[in-house]
């Protein structure tokens, strides 16, 4: 089965695991055939790096355009993993319905499969078609399916449920709205258009219907392809480039640390699989906007103008954590986030971490609801997330910024090959 890794999305990076080296297994396409030359005109600087960036011709020697980028939603992983964060996410959990059966469970995974598939190429989906993306190619959607713990119980499948899917346990400082958390079924919506990810979104869920019901549903961004002069890891809502120190495609380690491998000691049908961490977390923007740049670095350990390491160097610099200032203070404080988080200081533990910004208004204290709605991929939280996050709720200075209000850990399956669906090897089992 192919990886679906072809793309033309060459926005901004922030993932760290589809970035710059990975540009040449990306199919080049063009704005030809798929969009009007008109209304694409404008789109087609931004997704090329344009005159900012990094320009990519297509075969017709015109360049390729934001709508027409895509990314196969069949391959050994899910798409929506490795590749760069695209402008738009969309989160939504369904509940199943009371009485679904597992044999309605894979028929829906099986529509939406089809319809992913479907929408990934740019094409209409089957029924329930809205036309609310009919002008646009695909623009790098991708949709990525987990399954909850509840959703093994619903299905009569407990004794299929992961280890690894036991719950998260409750962390120092968790102010989690359960309403907001969980669910049998996570959907992860990406895509570099507004109108195409809340496109499919409506499809998604109109072709749940009789099934599974919307539980919660968060809307995150990004920044948007071509924003910067040149390709460069996304800042988050304090302002930080966020995403530098995330494990890269090309490391060893990467394979074993992200997805799940085959073998006894895991389920079959989580091969090339995943597990997704998702959390909201609060931004205290008033308190940390407050704080002088140079203490808002301390916090983190690291530049705020250009993400380098206050161990010196440039953004992409190994991190020095034994680097003294010369009045022998650490460069690193001790209670800075990228110390406390490193893999060196937890037994190596590593996620890949693609988040998104989120704002949802104001509250009635005047203070943004504002954030960032986590999302984690590894092989096993319980080597991954959990012991990171018991750290920093107990030593991070950042948390002092922070309050996580949701949560869900979500089974991630392998990728589907055409013709197949996700979690068809779990559902038929
Ligand atoms: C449990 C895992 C983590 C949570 C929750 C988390 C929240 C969080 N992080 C930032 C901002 C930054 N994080 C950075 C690095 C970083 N963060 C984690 C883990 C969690 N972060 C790790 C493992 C790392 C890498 C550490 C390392 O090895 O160097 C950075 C620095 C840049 C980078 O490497 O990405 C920033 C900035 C926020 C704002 C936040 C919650 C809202
Ligand atoms: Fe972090």
């Amino acid at each position: 089965m192919a990886q679906n890794s072809s793309t033309t999305h060459t926005g901004t990076t922030g993932s760290g695991a589809d970035d710059g080296d990975s540009a040449d297994r990306r199919a080049v396409l063009t704005r030809r055939g798929l969009l009007g030359a008109a209304g694409a005109a404008g789109l087609a600087v931004g997704a090329a790096g344009g005159v900012f960036g990094r320009a990519a011709a297509g075969d017709d020697g015109a360049a390729p355009s934001l709508g027409a980028a895509s990314v196969p939603f069949h391959g050994v992983h899910q798409a929506g993993i490795v590749q760069n964060q695209q402008s738009q996410a969309l989160l939504v959990a369904f509940d199943l319905a009371t009485g679904a059966t597992r044999a309605g469970t894979a028929a829906l995974m099986r529509r939406w499969s089809d319809s992913a598939a479907r929408l990934a190429e740019g094409r209409p989906a089957t029924g329930h078609e809205n036309q609310i993306a009919l002008d646009a190619g695909p623009c790098s959607l991708t949709v990525t399916f987990g399954f909850g713990a509840s959703f093994f119980d619903r299905t009569g499948l407990a004794a299929a449920r992961p280890e690894a899917l036991a719950p998260l346990p409750d962390f120092p400082d968790d102010a989690i709205d359960r309403s907001r958390s969980d669910g049998d079924l996570w959907v992860q919506i990406c895509a570099d258009d507004a109108l195409v990810a809340f496109h499919a979104l409506r499809v998604l869920q109109q072709q749940a219907a009789g099934t599974a019901s919307v539980r919660w549903q968060m809307s995150g961004f990004s920044r948007s392809p071509g924003a910067t002069a040149r390709p460069m890891t996304t800042r988050n809502l304090m302002g930080q480039l966020d995403g530098t120190n995330n494990p890269r495609a090309s490391d060893a380690s990467f394979a074993a640390k992200v997805f799940v491998p085959a073998g006894p000691a895991d389920p079959a049908w989580m091969s090339g699989g995943s597990y997704a961490v998702v959390r909201r977390i609060r931004m205290l923007l008033d308190n940390w906007e407050n704080l002088p740049v140079d203490r808002q670095e301390r916090v983190i350990g690291r530049r705020k103008s250009d993400g380098a390491p206050l161990s010196g160097g440039t953004e992409t610099t190994a991190v020095d954590l034994a680097r003294q200032n010369p009045d022998g203070t650490l460069a690193v404080p001790a209670d800075a986030h990228i110390r406390v988080a490193a893999p060196a200081a937890n037994s190596g533990a590593t996620m890949l971490r693609r988040g998104f910004s989120y704002h949802d208004g104001f509250r009635a204290d005047g203070a943004p609801d504002a954030g960032l709605l986590f999302i984690a991929f590894q092989s096993d939280p319980l080597t991954g997330f959990v012991p990171v996050q018991r750290k920093l709720a107990g030593a991070d200075s950042l948390s002092r910024f922070l309050r996580h209000e949701a949560s869900g850990l979500y089974a991630v399956p392998g990728g589907a090959a055409p013709g197949g669906y996700v979690g068809q090897a779990l559902l038929e089992s």
